[in-house]
């Protein structure tokens, strides 16, 4: 066999097939399988350019495969390497601006010994048709069925769109005098928004822990427990730590809990950027508990992620109902578990990152504590408590200001006697 020189950038497309791989195939969270699909890559840029083209492919997953069945006789089997190879080489040529030559030349060698004409065909074929996909990019059926039944069309429609574009970018400030010295759209307190960019490391007051990113949306639980004044706070759950930073900020008096090693090491980082404090405790929370009750809970509750499909479009794919159900399952144990920790009086805030009402909704069926409704009032503008008093965070909502991350918001207290 005669092997051809290999063009370069081939290795960032072969690592991009591995994280394809590794999500669809296997399950795996897109951030999770970096490092192992990207070991051979030295450059940081080339490592960027891996994840950018999976991301980008996981997004336009469904409009690419149907694009890639409209040009070939033989339906390709889901997990085909010609499918792989292809919906990588499209979506670079179509979504991402790369030259179709560099597209398809720097894919090719990741189907060697196997379907290459095929995969050089049908993009030739496509690249001569002027394919194009389609704006905003269509959901996987079975999200859209899921979706559509739990919140309706207009739910859908907003989904699409926020997949269309990236993100704007929101950030948590420790102060309120640092917001508003920073140039941005303030939605809340604290807060600043700015446009997707990249070079977060570089903007005004980062060195100096002024701020934080995270989304608008994932900071509305800390804000429902208002300030602290020194009373005590379980942040369970807590790593990286967006929601210890605030409610370190508000002066509570937090001890953050989680059980990986790794995420608390990012938490301690961010801790020590913004010179703020917490006990920080590496415990299962379904073994631990605390040596007294608290006066706060903020219950961030490990969940599917669908409500993060913008910036991790993985979940679209591999989280199945099967995963949903046994989140919801471990959220209920935690919540049971939590509200016991309270002094009588006490608040605890239950939040996921989730669009499934398993996940949110359902809680509130069976829960241990009164729920302690919500205010419009201590919401950022745009934002609005359900009628029953807890949050669902929607895609529609501020979706003309760059909308929002899902979540489910409760707020419960526990009675006095
Ligand atoms: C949604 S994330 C938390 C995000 C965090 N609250 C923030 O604002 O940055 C869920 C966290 O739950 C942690 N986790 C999952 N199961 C856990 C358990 N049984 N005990 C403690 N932490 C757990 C995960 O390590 C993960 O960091």
């Amino acid at each position: 066999m005669t092997s051809r020189p290999e063009p370069t950038g081939v290795d960032a497309r072969r690592a991009a097939l591995r994280l394809l791989d590794a999500v669809l195939r296997r399950g795996l969270p897109l951030e999770a399988a970096l490092d192992a699909a990207a070991r051979d890559l030295a450059k940081p840029e080339d490592r960027g350019l891996a994840h950018a083209i999976a991301a980008e492919t996981l997004r336009r997953l469904p409009d690419l495969d149907a694009m890639i069945d409209s040009a070939t006789q033989q339906r390709l089997p889901p997990d085909a390497k010609a499918r792989f190879a292809l919906r990588i080489a499209l979506v670079q040529a179509l979504a991402l601006c790369t030259p179709p030559h560099a597209a398809i030349s720097t894919v090719l060698p990741l189907v060697d010994g196997g379907p290459r004409r095929l995969v050089h065909g049908v993009f030739g074929a496509l690249m001569r048709r002027k394919a194009a996909l389609p704006s905003p990019p269509s959901l996987p059926r079975g999200v859209e069925m899921r979706w559509l039944e739990s919140w309706g069309p207009e739910m859908i429609a907003a989904a699409r769109q926020a997949l269309a574009a990236p993100p704007p970018l929101d950030l948590s400030f420790k102060s309120a005098e640092a917001a508003e010295r920073f140039d941005g759209d303030h939605l809340a307190a604290r807060h600043a928004r700015i446009p997707a960019q990249s070079g977060i490391a570089e903007l005004p007051g980062f060195a100096e822990g002024d701020w934080w990113v995270q989304d608008l949306a994932a900071s509305i639980p800390a804000r429902l427990l208002g300030d602290g004044e020194g009373r005590t706070v379980l942040d369970l759950c807590a790593a990286p730590g967006g929601k210890t930073l605030q409610l370190a900020a508000a002066d509570w008096r937090v001890t953050a809990v989680d059980s990986s090693a790794a995420r608390l090491e990012r938490l301690r980082e961010n801790l020590q950027r913004t010179r703020l404090e917490a006990d920080v405790i590496q415990a299962d929370v379904m073994q631990w508990q605390p040596a007294a009750a608290v006066d706060a809970i903020l219950l961030d509750a490990p969940c599917s992620a669908t409500g993060i499909f913008r910036r991790h479009p993985d979940v679209l794919h591999r989280v199945r109902p099967r995963v949903i159900a046994e989140m919801a399952e471990l959220q209920r144990a935690m919540l049971a578990r939590a509200a016991d920790w309270l002094k009588p009086g006490g608040t605890l805030v239950f939040s996921t990152c989730s669009l499934e009402p398993d996940e949110g909704e359902a809680h509130l069926e069976h829960s241990p504590l009164p729920l302690d409704p919500v205010r419009p009032d201590q919401l950022p503008g745009g934002v609005t408590p359900n009628p029953g008093g807890y949050l669902r965070i929607l895609p529609t909502m501020l979706a003309n200001k760059g909308a929002l991350d899902g979540f489910f918001v409760a707020r419960f207290k526990r009675r006095h006697h």
